[in-house]
């Protein structure tokens, strides 16, 4: 809905509003629990419906957080925050904004997994849109609704790759609403602004399609033909009913995530998170990394494990980063070695795709000591390549061994290695093992979350290499700023403002990230950058006479927090 935040002579903030009573308390978006002072109860006829106790919004954050952390399951934890989400957001994100490390893993990977996965048992409140095929003419009515009538920002998924959990249907739905906490979370976006849709397009997945509480259409997946007509019906009904709107791609299988980008990106104001999202985190990760290890890009060899759409989306913008800082496009692409389900991906292989341009020529590697070298593995590409970093993107847990994590740590002094695949069991090696097989050497980063690593120092954060420190502040740049589209372009402004702010620039052993807690501030110093680049492109109505403190003067108006605005009656 929209939501006019107005400002006094003296600056402070307030809403008019003409809802009253249960109509009230009733939205999310207004809902104030018991925090309504004396006034609000009376102008807005909420007396005796709010109890007469009146808390400050700082207490009943606290008391929600004992409320957590004394539920038994995260699982549990997680069902709790979304209820509160859907019964007060500005107290759901005081709360996540306080308690950002402990709550994050909770709203998002890797809890929000097993929300997917369980999305029928757990679903109680509608949020959102499911817009399911049966229904592929009744878009615009399904968009129609006042309620979501401020929507600036869409994550919209097709439920068919959830983290590296595969097809999840409609119960995918979970993603969309964990990305969009994030949008708010960590950059200030206004939650009335967002929203999140799930394109029921079917299931592959037997056991939902068997299961009597699953949520979705039961139906297999529609693909080819219809699925492309859909998902065009889809986007027409978008640009109509919200022109301006930042629409981002999530979660989407491999043979969709980048078609359906490179259908859409010149189209409206777009960009798949997965693809250069996850880019844009690991080139950040990565400079920062070079900092520390003392090896530039230019001389690092890198394995990417799982050529897919993170995967090679990763190795195009570490491309770019390469090409931008001298090297020719043609060295660069030497530095990269691409390992899929099939081993090192090579010339030899004749259905490659977007792929192509990272396959190894086979005379390249005619010298290498492969027991087949028609499947070579991934240990023995990194014995054979002389690789520095390891970058896992295949959903394979386990798959970085000690023994492959042993060679690596042989070609390199400190070597980098990110496991990014997530949730937790999909991560192909536990920083925590990676440490103790490299004598704490190797330079380690994760997709999801995990606990600090004990040094003789004490405790190490373990970095979270996840696009979640990137999406929210490109959003919060792009929308602020008016951006007309998203270019690749941003994304390595994104990450070269990320790893700008990096903790290794004070301190060679620090961390790669900033930590959490600190997490809006990286989204705002990435939203300048953004919002720059953008008007360097010529993306905005603004002026290339924009200085960057009117910039940051624009970013900081359009940034949400969350408390209680006091409310007066519409005149
Ligand atoms: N940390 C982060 O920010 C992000 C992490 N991811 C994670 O990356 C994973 C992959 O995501 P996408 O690229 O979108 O999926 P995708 O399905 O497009 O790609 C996965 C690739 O891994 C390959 N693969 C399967 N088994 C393999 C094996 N044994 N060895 C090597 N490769 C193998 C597949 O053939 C496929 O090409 C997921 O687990 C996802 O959670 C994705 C986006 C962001
Ligand atoms: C983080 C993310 O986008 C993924 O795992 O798919
Ligand atoms: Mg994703």
């Amino acid at each position: 809905m929209k939501i006019d935040i107005k400002k006094d002579d003296k600056g402070q903030k307030y809403v008019e509003l003409d809802v009253y009573g249960y109509d009230l308390i009733n939205n999310p978006l207004l809902n104030k629990g018991r925090s309504f002072s004396h006034e609000e109860r009376v102008n807005f006829k909420l007396r005796g419906i709010v109890p007469p106790s009146n808390f400050p919004l700082e207490e009943i954050v606290d008391k929600n957080f004992q409320v957590i952390l004394d539920k038994s399951t995260d699982l549990e934890r997680h069902i709790y925050l979304r209820s509160l989400q859907d019964r007060n957001e500005t107290l759901f994100y005081a709360l996540l904004n306080k308690y950002i490390e402990k709550i994050m893993p909770l709203v998002y990977t890797p809890t929000v997994g097993l929300a997917c996965q369980h999305f029928g048992q757990i679903y109680r409140r509608p949020r959102g849109v499911f817009i399911s095929h049966p229904n592929r003419d009744a878009i615009d009515e399904i968009l129609d609704h006042d309620y979501f009538d401020g929507t600036e920002v869409i994550v919209v998924s097709d439920g068919e790759r959830i983290l590296g959990l595969g097809d999840q249907g409609a119960g995918g739905m979970g993603i969309p609403i964990g990305k969009l906490s994030l949008y708010t979370g960590c950059a200030g976006i206004a939650p009335n602004k967002t929203l999140p849709i799930i394109l029921d397009v079917g299931t592959d997945n037997e056991q939902l399609l068997n299961d009597p509480l699953y949520i979705g259409w039961r139906h297999k997946r529609i693909r080819g033909a219809e699925y492309d007509e859909f998902i065009d019906k889809f986007v027409t009904a978008v640009k109509k009913r919200f022109p301006k709107v930042l629409l981002q791609w999530e979660d989407f299988a491999q043979p969709n995530a980048l078609k359906l980008l490179n259908r859409y990106k010149n189209e409206l104001c777009t960009f798949n998170d997965d693809i250069q999202g996850t880019a844009s985190i690991v080139v950040g990760a990565l400079l920062a990394a070079t900092i520390a290890s003392g090896v530039p890009l230019a001389k690092q060899k890198i394995i990417v494990v799982g050529a897919g759409s993170a995967g090679v989306g990763i190795a195009n913008l570490i491309l770019d980063a390469m090409v931008d800082d001298g090297i020719t496009r043609e060295d660069a692409y030497k530095a990269f070695f691409m390992v899929d389900r099939y081993g090192l991906i090579t010339d030899n292989i004749e259905s490659l795709d977007f792929q192509k341009p990272f396959s190894r020529k086979s005379s390249d590697i005619a010298e290498w000591r492969v027991a087949n070298s028609q499947n070579i593995n991934l240990l023995e590409t990194v014995i054979n390549s002389g690789a520095t970093m390891l970058i896992g993107v295949s959903a394979q847990g386990g798959i970085f061994t000690r023994e492959v994590i042993k060679a690596l740590a042989k070609n390199t002094e400190r070597p980098i290695v990110f496991p990014l695949s997530n949730p937790t069991e999909k991560c192909e090696a536990n920083p925590h093992d990676v440490l103790d097989w490299t004598d704490a050497k190797a330079i380690v980063g994760t997709g999801t979350a995990y606990s600090p690593y004990e040094t003789v120092n004490g405790p190490k954060r373990i970095d979270q290499v996840n696009n979640s420190y990137i999406f929210p502040g490109l959003g919060l740049g792009v929308l602020a700023i008016g951006a007309t589209r998203v270019t690749d372009r941003m994304f390595l402004i994104a990450a070269k403002a990320l790893a700008a702010i990096s903790p290794v620039n004070h301190n060679k052993d620090g961390n790669l990230l900033p930590p959490l807690s600190e997490v809006r501030n990286v989204s705002r110093d990435i939203a300048i950058a953004v919002a720059e680049e953008a008007i360097r492109e010529g993306l905005t109505t603004y002026g290339h006479d924009l200085n960057r403190v009117e910039i940051e003067e624009i970013i900081d108006d359009y940034i949400w927090e969350p408390v209680y605005l006091p409310y007066y009656l519409k005149k």
